[in-house]
């Protein structure tokens, strides 16, 4: 997972730009009072109270035009931790000594900032499906496997995920860790085409780090996964609305068609009440722009946060909440088209947590085994169009990564998607910088929406003509 917690980004942002390490807590609440923007967060650590808005206190950093270079040559003042009273920020299990939950560069110029004066709003609290569905681009599904089904592959699932390893990377000079374990596979019977590729793109999910996990879909895994699918498919024919990038292929019209199909699924493991994932949202380099990712909830009850991030244009005018969704065993949390564009999402520490007492026996005859574990099994549809060898290559070498300009989004119709190089993740920070906007025509990338309908209206004679450009048949 290449965009691993924001919160963990910006404590390492913070932590780089002190002199001397701060506790976790106090470069939180200096996060809180500074709205969550580092540098701010930093001077309040490294003086008693600059105040940026009138000229800013003794030692005030001049911002440089290059987020790298401030990130990388900070000038360090001295430092003065100060206790803030309130935390509103979202909270993640505190990092390591030697290692800092974090990402990289594009991440931190994503940052879900809030309005300068403003207070965070209070959470809500989504209890219903209805609520889910009107606040966010979500809906959830309860008791979604059959029970024992269920119980079968959170068993196995559970048991796999001990060897699980934690994902780390280097964010500018230091290696960072994923505050719980993880796990990526890739569907044997690849439901959309024979292309094996996908085994590549494993890599990308460990942050460029080279594996040999060539781990498949377990048959629990693929009995699921052919429920969940039919689930998501029916749930995209019914949205009102499809963004013009959205994947269109395979769609006859026809009800039996599945419109959308997992070929490879990411599992996390939870462990306890204080595992987590920050706030993030999922890099898009294979799952293409306005992707649907169905996300199967596993064992203990934890909350599942989303938040919008503003665009700036809207910024001044409103102001961002945040939404918890309690997840509990055997619930699907479908994040449809738009989420990754518009939201972020955290599994945030929590203060307290109820132990998962499966309804089946481990082996028949056996005792019920309480557990204090949540596996997520996200399920997700590679788009053919963007399939491995179709991704661009940076200056090192490497694929680069895709990212939608959640900051600068318009209307879900011209928004931006980058490419960034992402070397940096595993080469002791160093990166070359490259990064260029996604064209999904000149790139040859679709069927999307867009282009069916266009198709459709040319070959029905409604065009006048002037759109003849043929889709790409995604194999760059
Ligand atoms: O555990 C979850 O529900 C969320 C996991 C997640 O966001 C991810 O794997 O990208
Ligand atoms: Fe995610």
């Amino acid at each position: 997972m290449t965009d691993e917690g924001d919160t963990e980004t910006l404590l390492a942002i913070v932590a780089s730009l002190v002199d001397e390490k701060p506790s976790s807590e106090a470069i939180l609440n200096a996060l809180v009072e500074s709205d969550g923007d580092p540098e701010r967060a930093a001077q309040l650590l490294n003086h008693s109270h600059p105040n940026p808005d009138n000229g800013g206190g003794k030692g005030k950093r001049k911002r440089t035009s290059n987020l790298d270079s401030w990130i990388r040559n900070p000038n360090h003042t001295e430092n003065t931790p100060k206790d803030a009273s309130s935390s509103k920020i979202q909270r993640t299990s505190s990092p390591s000594k030697k290692t800092t939950p974090v990402s990289d560069l594009m991440t931190v110029l994503k940052q879900p900032t809030q309005q300068k004066s403003s207070k965070p709003r209070k959470p809500l609290t989504l209890s219903t499906p209805d609520m889910i569905s009107k606040h966010t681009p979500c809906t959830i599904h309860s008791s979604v496997l059959p029970p024992d089904l269920a119980s079968r592959l959170f068993y196995s699932m559970e048991e796999s995920s001990r060897n699980w390893q934690r994902n780390k990377w280097w964010l500018f000079d230091r290696l960072v860790e994923s505050p719980h374990r993880t796990s990526f596979f890739v569907r044997k019977t690849d439901g959309v085409d024979d292309d094996e590729t996908w085994h590549q793109s494993a890599q990308y999910w460990y942050n460029g780090r080279v594996t040999d996990t060539q781990d498949t879909f377990t048959p629990e895994m693929e009995e699921a996964c052919q429920i969940i699918e039919r689930l998501v498919t029916q749930e995209i024919r019914k949205r009102s609305f499809r963004y013009p990038l959205e994947w269109s292929g395979g769609d006859t019209g026809s009800q039996t068609d599945l419109l959308w199909r997992a070929n490879v699924a990411a599992s996390n493991r939870y462990e306890g009440r204080t595992e987590s994932v920050g706030w993030h949202s999922d890099t898009q380099t294979y799952l293409g722009p306005y992707c649907t990712i169905a996300s199967l909830s596993l064992g203990t009850r934890r909350v599942f946060s989303l938040r919008e991030v503003i665009p700036s244009s809207e910024a001044e005018a409103r102001r961002s909440q945040t939404f918890n969704i309690p997840l509990s065993h055997n619930s699907l949390i479908i994040m449809h088209a738009s989420c990754q564009e518009r939201f972020k999402h955290s599994i945030p520490p929590q203060a307290a947590m109820d132990v998962y007492r499966p309804t089946h026996p481990r082996f028949s005859g056996g005792p019920i085994e309480p557990s204090n574990c949540r596996i997520n099994i996200t399920f997700r549809f590679y788009r053919p169009d963007f399939r491995p060898n179709s991704i661009p290559q940076c200056k090192c070498g490497i694929p680069m990564i895709l990212r939608a300009d959640m900051k600068n989004r318009i209307d879900g119709q011209q928004d931006k998607y980058w490419w960034t190089c992402h070397a940096g993740a595993q080469n002791d920070g160093k990166t070359c910088n490259m990064w260029k906007v996604m064209e999904m025509e000149i790139e040859g990338r679709g069927p999307t929406i867009e282009s069916a309908r266009r198709k459709e209206a040319t070959s029905s004679g409604a065009s006048s003509g002037a759109l003849e450009k043929e889709d790409g048949d995604g194999t760059k």
